[in-house]
């Protein structure tokens, strides 16, 4: 199915693999919320629920999405799916490159500390990481689907979810 407006991207649950190796899986929620798992890279193993974004179209077929994190890192992604492809482009403040294992968590359980952290240590010089990706996986979850990311990540989850070993047909998780 091609991808036209935003209400074609709202609801689809992406996994992409960056140019530089990091593995990374993101639901569209709905037009002002993403979740999303972090399996591989510099804080693999971090997963994040119900983070507030700004999700708009560029142009046919094109989305771009922006945040900012209780960490203090900022995020804008660009997704061409129709392609197979986006860029993202994440800002880390300097004390997540130091300690990034503080920000390995399931981060909504977490918030004081991440805001406590932000403020303990330094923020610059920001650490950059633009980035293409290939996607990997498109599923069409719907909107709102709290199934999509309910666990933290584990070795070979994204395999499960690409071999359809993780979700049902009405995309809701098998083996709760
Ligand atoms: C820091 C979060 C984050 C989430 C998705 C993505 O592609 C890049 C960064």
């Amino acid at each position: 199915m091609k991808f036209k407006e935003l209400e074609d991207f709202l609801g689809t649950h992406f996994i992409y693999t960056y140019d530089n190796g990091w593995e990374y899986e993101w639901y569209a929620k709905n037009d002002h919320t993403v979740d999303y798992r972090i399996h591989g890279g510099m804080v693999a193993g971090r997963w994040v629920k119900n983070q507030e974004a700004n999700i708009v179209k560029l142009t046919d077929g094109v989305f771009k999405v922006t945040w900012t994190e209780p960490t203090g890192t900022d995020v804008a992604l660009d997704f061409m799916p129709d392609e197979y492809r986006m860029h993202g482009t994440i800002f880390f403040p300097k004390w997540v490159q130091e300690h990034p294992d503080i920000t390995v968590c399931f981060q909504n359980e977490h918030i004081p500390l991440m805001e406590e952290s932000r403020e303990k240590y330094e923020t610059y010089p920001k650490y950059l990481v633009p980035e293409f990706a290939k996607i990997t996986y498109i599923g069409k979850a719907g909107q709102d689907n709290e199934d999509v990311i309910s666990e933290a990540p584990y070795p070979g989850m994204t395999d499960d979810i690409r071999a359809g070993k993780y979700f049902d047909a009405p995309y809701h998780r098998l083996h709760k």
